[in-house]
């Protein structure tokens, strides 16, 4: 039973999980949570808005760190507090839905100013920096009309020991039954996941592809036999149209805007013509490295590099067509490495698997990364900037791993020119990032 603890200064004895405080809520952190103070130590709170004064339980307590706690009660509301449009992931709920009581407009103040502060007190960039100044994060369309609900072309959900549905409790093992999950796009809403039982402990992946049924996989088989892989259409504002076969497991860009939004971004500050070259580092199956073989031309090269052998192996048949297009199978540091100081044509870097050079080309005009959340890390990007890029092009997925490079890119003479952010999680804590970097030398 929860017990309402001393808010007071001095006195309140040890804190334990459970117990209740009363928290003044301060700006929004990376994770999805607001910063409290309470007896000067740090709280991570979670369900909570920025200027809100909240009651809180204890949900984790470090003898000598931070605490963590879940709002419970709102003492003085924020203006941008509305009714969670998914309770499921409310206080002890599951995670995933961690901004689903905050506007949608209030979502991107929030999303903007994590993005802001990793870039200031992780990226070292200063309060005014030009590439923070008019940052707003964008909406993609479509969300405004359907609450921000219903735009996920893919879900994972796990089934509990006896067969529902569900989803794990934030920061916990425990699979919570759901009756329903709103993000899922349509199709997949359609597909009836929640009314009928799966072997115990299964993972259900559902997958609804622009081009095509939806596919089930349990536990990474389809559900009905048959396809493990669907088909992807990326139809791009001016009209152009490109096509991917994706392993129904793999990665793909989740939001059903995704794909088309990045691409765009992507080519825009890439700003390639014919005869470029470009590295396009963790490439998946090729959602940049097939417009951009495109925008460099049969004069130019594309190097990709993918450690999933099934993205590989799409990207194969993606760029089927495209010789330009160079394929590099294996870890991104290790292919980079075991280039590094030789030429394209006498490296060996592991697993070429397609193309006349064995390693990416050693010079790129430009450089093209989308690394997982960790980001690239600094061998990677000593290796990127060792490629001598008039321009790097950062998607980042985590503006903590962005920030993190960013540093480490400055260090080195080059600066942050531009970023653009955008909404592809409504009613979560994720945020999408295009950064692009040039050298300080140049012009
Ligand atoms: C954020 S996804 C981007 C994929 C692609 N750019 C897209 O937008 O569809 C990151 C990709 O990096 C790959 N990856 C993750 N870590 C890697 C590593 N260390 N080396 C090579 N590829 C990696 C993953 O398999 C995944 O395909």
């Amino acid at each position: 039973m929860a017990s309402e603890a001393p808010t007071g200064p001095a006195g309140s004895g040890p804190a334990t999980v459970g117990d209740v405080l009363t928290l003044d809520v301060g700006a929004p952190v990376h994770g999805g949570h607001c910063l409290a103070r309470h007896d000067g130590r740090v709280v991570f709170v979670r369900h909570a808005l920025p200027g809100e004064r909240v009651r809180a339980v204890l949900t984790e307590v470090r003898r000598k760190g931070y605490w963590r706690a879940d709002a419970i009660e709102v003492l003085t509301a924020s203006p941008d507090r509305v009714d969670s449009v998914w309770s499921a992931a409310g206080p002890g709920g599951v995670g995933g839905g961690e901004l689903a009581h905050v506007s949608l407009p209030g979502q991107l103040v929030w999303k903007r100013d994590v993005i802001t502060d990793a870039l200031r007190r992780i990226g070292r960039l200063d309060a005014d920096h030009p590439a923070l100044a008019g940052l707003s994060v964008e909406r993609v369309p479509g969300d405004l009309e359907r609450g921000g609900l219903h735009s996920r072309s893919r879900i994972e959900l796990v089934a509990d020991g006896e067969g529902r549905a569900g989803m794990h409790r934030y920061r916990s093992h425990e699979v919570l039954a759901l009756t329903d999950m709103p993000f899922a796009a349509e199709p997949i809403a359609a597909a009836n996941l929640f009314g009928r039982t799966w072997r115990p402990g299964a993972t259900i992946q559902a997958v609804a592809p622009s081009d095509g049924e939806v596919l089930i996989l349990v536990d990474g088989e389809p559900l009905r036999g048959g396809r493990r892989n669907v088909r992807e259409r990326v139809h791009l504002a001016d009209g152009r149209e490109f096509a991917y076969r994706v392993a129904g497991g793999g990665f793909w860009q989740v939001h059903l805007e995704a794909a088309r939004t990045l691409v765009g971004a992507v080519l825009e500050a890439a700003a390639v013509g014919p005869g470029a070259g470009v590295w396009d580092l963790y490439s998946g199956a090729g959602l940049f490295t097939v417009p951009l073989a495109g925008e460099v031309g049969p004069d130019g090269r594309v190097d990709a590099v993918e450690g999933d052998p099934r993205a590989i192996a799409d990207a194969r048949r993606n760029v089927h067509g495209l010789d330009q297009a160079v394929l590099h199978g294996g870890d991104v540091a290790a292919v980079l490495a075991e280039h590094n100081g030789h030429s394209g044509a006498a490296g060996a870097a592991p697993d070429a698997v397609a193309g006349p050079a064995r390693g990416p080309a050693p010079h790129a005009d430009v450089v093209v990364l989308d690394p997982p959340r960790a980001g690239a890390g600094a061998a990677v990007m000593d290796a990127v900037l060792a490629a001598g890029p008039d321009r790097i092009v950062y998607v980042a997925c985590d503006p903590a791993a962005l920030a993190r490079d960013v540093a480490h890119a400055r260090e080195r003479g080059h600066e942050l020119v531009s970023l653009r952010a955008f909404d592809l999680f409504p009613h979560t804590h994720h945020v999408e990032c295009v950064a692009v970097l040039t050298p300080t030398t140049l012009g």
